[in-house]
C-alpha cells in the first residue's frame, strides 16, 4: 500500500480517536471527582475505557466491515447482571458520542466492544486500539492517551495517537492528535475542534550528544525501573530530571522534540508488552525521524499476536543518540 491510498485510513482514525476523546474528556469532567483517587474508586476510568473501545471500533466497522481489531477490553465484564449500573453509563456515553449516527442499542454497543477480540499475527490486517492507555494518569486528571495503530503483515502502516491533555497546536481545539503513516511522516493537529484543521509536520529533536538529551519514563515504577535509569542516564552524562509521564504521551513527546530518549526498563522477568501500548507511538516517533527497539537493541516485532513476544522494554530516541543509549542501557543492565 502507498502512502496515497491511506486517506480512507486517516480519515477514520481521525474521527475514531477524536469521537473516542469526546467520551473520555466527558467522563472525566462529569465522573472523576476529588474522591475518586482517595477512595481508589476505578469507575470512572472503567466506563471511559468501555466507552472509548465501543466508539472507536463502531467507527471502524462503519469504514472497514472486515477489518479485525487487537483492543485491550473485551465486554465479558460488562455482561455480568452485577454490573448493570456500569453497563447502562457505558451505554449512555456511548449513544452521545454516536448521537448524530444512529441510536444505538445496550446489545450493539456490547458487540463493539467485543470486535477488539482479534489475536493479530503475522499474516494480513488488523487494527490494535488501547481504548485509553495510561488509566492511572486519567485518573489523576494528567496524561492519557487513546491509541490505534494499523498492522499489515506485521508491519505498522499507520498510527492514530491521541492525547486529550496535551496542548494542542493551534489556538482553536483541545489536545493533541498525532497521525503518522508509514514512509511518509509524522504529523498533528488539535484532537476536538470545529470546523476544517491543517496537519503540521513533526520531527524529533535534532540535539547529536545524548548528554544534552531530556528522558521520559513511566509514573508507575511498577512499569519501567526507575533506579536503573537513573543510572544509565548518569553514565550518558545526562543532568536534567526525567520528565515522568503516563502512557504513550511518551512518545509523542519524543516525535515532537520535547524530549530526545523514552527510556521502558523491565520490572518483572515474566512481563510482556502489550501491542496496544506501543504501536502508535512508534510509528509516530519512526516517521518523525526517530527509532525504537527493546532495551537490547533489537527492532520491536509486532507479529506475535495480542503481545511483544520477542522483545523486552523500550527504548524510543530521536535516532542521533540511539546506540550511545542502547549501550548505555546493555551496561546497566547487564552489571
Ligand atoms: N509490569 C508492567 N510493566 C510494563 N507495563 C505494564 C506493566 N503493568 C501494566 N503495564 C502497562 O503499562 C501501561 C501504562 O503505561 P505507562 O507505564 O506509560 O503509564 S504510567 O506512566 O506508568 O502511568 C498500561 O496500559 P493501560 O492499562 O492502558 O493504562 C499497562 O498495559
Ligand atoms: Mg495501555
Ligand atoms: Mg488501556
Ligand atoms: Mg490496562
Amino acid at each position: 500500500m502507498t502512502t496515497h491510498e491511506r486517506t480512507a485510513e486517516l480519515a477514520a482514525a481521525i474521527e475514531a480517536v477524536s469521537r473516542a476523546a469526546q467520551v473520555t474528556q466527558a467522563v472525566q469532567r462529569e465522573l472523576v471527582t476529588a474522591d475518586t483517587l482517595t477512595k481508589k474508586d476505578r469507575s470512572p476510568v472503567t466506563v471511559a475505557d468501555f466507552a472509548s473501545q465501543a466508539v472507536v471500533c463502531e467507527t471502524l466497522q462503519r469504514h472497514f466491515a472486515n477489518d479485525p481489531v487487537v483492543g485491550e477490553e473485551d465486554a465479558a465484564e460488562l455482561r455480568d447482571e452485577a454490573n448493570e449500573p456500569l453497563r447502562a453509563s457505558v451505554v449512555e456515553h456511548v449513544q452521545r458520542a454516536l448521537a448524530d449516527i444512529a441510536p444505538a442499542t445496550e446489545a450493539q454497543v456490547l458487540s463493539w466492544i467485543d470486535r477488539g477480540h482479534a489475536e493479530g499475527g503475522a499474516k494480513g490486517r488488523f487494527w490494535t486500539l488501547d481504548p485509553i492507555d495510561g488509566t492511572k494518569g486519567f485518573l489523576r486528571g494528567e496524561q492519557y492517551a487513546i491509541a490505534l495503530a494499523l498492522i499489515e503483515d506485521g508491519e505498522i502502516v499507520f498510527g492514530a495517537l491521541g492525547c486529550p491533555n496535551l496542548p494542542s497546536p493551534a489556538d482553536e481545539g483541545e489536545g493533541l492528535l498525532i497521525v503518522a503513516s508509514r514512509g511518509d511522516g509524522t504529523w498533528m493537529t488539535p484532537l476536538i475542534f470545529e470546523g476544517e484543521s491543517e496537519l503540521q509536520p513533526v520531527h524529533v529533536s535534532d540535539i547529536a550528544a545524548a548528554a544534552d538529551a531530556n528522558f521520559c519514563e513511566s509514573v508507575e515504577s511498577g512499569h519501567s525501573d526507575q533506579d536503573q535509569s537513573v543510572q544509565i542516564a548518569k553514565k550518558l552524562g545526562i543532568t536534567a530530571e526525567p520528565v515522568r509521564m503516563d502512557s504513550q504521551a511518551k512518545y509523542a513527546t519524543v516525535a515532537g522534540g520535547s524530549a530526545a530518549i523514552y527510556l521502558r526498563l523491565p520490572t518483572r522477568p515474566g512481563y510482556r508488552e502489550k501491542i496496544w501500548d506501543h504501536a502508535a507511538g512508534v510509528i509516530a516517533v519512526e516517521e518523525a525521524g526517530g527509532k525504537v527497539t527493546d532495551v537490547a537493541g533489537k527492532p520491536l516485532e509486532f507479529g506475535h499476536g495480542r503481545q511483544l513476544e520477542a522483545n523486552r522494554g523500550v527504548i524510543a530516541t530521536n535516532g542521533r543518540i540511539h546506540d550511545a543509549v542502547v549501550a548505555a542501557v546493555r551496561d546497566v543492565l547487564e552489571s
